[in-house]
Parts: C-alpha cells; structure tokens; sequence
C-alpha cells in the first residue's frame, strides 16, 4: 500500500454549458461530502470555468482546466494563459490530453513548456501520455511513452517534479469502452513511474500517475488495485455524479 494519495480527475471535455455544469456540480457535492482521503477534481470547459469554482469553493473538489497556453500573455488568439487561470483560482490544468495532440497538434516540444509555466503559477499539471493501437501493436509502447514523460518533463525544477501528476491513457482506450487490462495498466504506469525515477528517484516515489481510458464504476476498483495506480482520469463517467462519485468510493477503499 503506497502513502500516495488517490487521485480521481473528472474530464468533462467540450460538453456541459454553463448551467448544465452547475447542475453536475450541485449533484457530485453532496455525493461526495467531505472526503479528504481522494484528492477530487473537475475539469469543466473554460466558460464554466468560474461558476463551478466559485460552487466548489470550500469544498473537497478541486477545479482544473482542460489546457492552456505555454505563454503568460500575448498575440495567441483563442488561448488561455496561467495568469488568467490563477486569477479565478483554478487549482490545475490538464495538458497533452491526446485530444489536444491528436486534434490540435501540440507536441511534446510545446508541452515541455507547459508543464513548468503551470506550476510558476501555482498550477498543478495532470501530463497525459499514451500510446495509439498501432503503437502498442508494433511493440512501441514504451518507446512512445520514455519520449512523452521524458520531453514533457524535462525543463521541470527536480524539486518541483514531485508536485506534478502524469495520466496514462492508451489511446485505444478512450471513450471506446475498450479499458487496458489491470494489468496492461499496471505495467504502463509502473514504467511511467520509472522514468520519473529516472529524473530523480525521490519524486519518482511520490509522483501520482494515473490511469485513463474507459474507466468506469464497474471497473475501477480492480485498476486502482494495483501498486502503481494512484486514481483516474474519467471523461464519460464523470458525466454523471453518480458513476463518478462511485470510483472515488472506490478509491477510498
Ligand atoms: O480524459 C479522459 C480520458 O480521455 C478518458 O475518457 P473516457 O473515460 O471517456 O474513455
């Protein structure tokens, strides 16, 4: 049993409008009460980004945005700067979400930038890293993950690296219904953590990494079993407050 403490993350992606994300909140709060043995969080869209801070303000819930830029100010039209999610009290950003990868094109190069610029504002960084199914097919799964963590973690102050959370999510298993098996998990995340070990062992020990990927009510208890698991990052389940506030009782136990 690891002294990391559970970590359960709510991407709600592009959906939920601003009323609809307060109603999902008002839902999840009393459902979670005041648990403090699972850190809890929630990723709204960027417009619900304030509402739901302030309903969560007080709370067990920590409220993290779904990207941002890698610089504090400028000529970058349609982005968002750590300045302006430190201001409304967001408590940390998602970055590399395959999403964002796949879709939007960032790289590990714009990431290595922004991961450090999240924590010199007070954010915490979930790093997502993952592999495609031809990847994993072709035997290059480690291959793709050691290039991820290692680039997206690079320029982090060693002292800081602790702070940082890293999600692995196989491609092949988002929003497919397709989850990696305990063990397919346990193996990524157990390599994950090595290389965070690489870069300073220390940190290595107490980073969170996360598993993502079709994560549901019925199948977290036996991913968060294993050793090196140390919560989720959920996009559909968390859709609902109920299947989501089952994984973080199951990650209590
Ligand atoms: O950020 C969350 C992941 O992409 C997982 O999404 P999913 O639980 O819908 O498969």
């Amino acid at each position: 049993m690891s002294d990391r403490k559970p970590f359960i993350a709510g991407n709600w992606k592009m959906n939920n409008t601003i009323a609809e994300s307060e109603e999902l909140i008002q839902a999840l709060l009393p459902l979670v009460g005041a648990v403090e043995d699972v850190d809890i969080v929630v990723a709204p869209p960027f417009l619900a980004l304030q509402a739901i801070v302030d309903s969560a303000r007080g709370s067990a819930v920590g409220v993290y945005a779904q990207n941002m830029a890698e610089k504090d100010a400028g000529a970058c039209t349609g982005e968002v700067s750590g300045p302006m999610l430190a201001e409304i009290d967001v408590h940390g950003v998602i970055l590399g979400h395959s999403e964002r990868r796949q879709l939007f094109g960032e790289t590990d190069r714009l990431l290595q930038l922004k991961v450090p610029k999240a924590l010199e504002f007070g954010l915490i960084p979930i790093l997502c890293v993952g592999e495609t199914e031809e990847e994993r097919e072709r035997g290059d799964t480690e291959r793709k993950l050691r290039h991820q963590v290692q680039e997206g973690l690079e320029k982090v102050p060693l002292e800081r690296l602790h702070e940082v959370v890293v999600a692995y999510e196989p491609i092949w298993a988002i929003g497919t219904g397709l989850t990696a098996t305990p063990e397919q998990a346990q193996d990524a995340v157990a390599f994950v953590r090595a290389l965070v070990q690489g870069f300073d062992k220390e940190a290595g020990n107490r980073v969170r990494v996360l598993y993502g990927g079709s994560m549901k009510a019925e199948n977290a208890a036996d991913l968060l079993a294993q050793p090196d698991i140390d919560g989720g990052l959920i996009g559909g389940a968390s859709l609902d407050a109920e299947s989501f506030a089952a994984i973080v009782e199951a990650a209590r136990s």
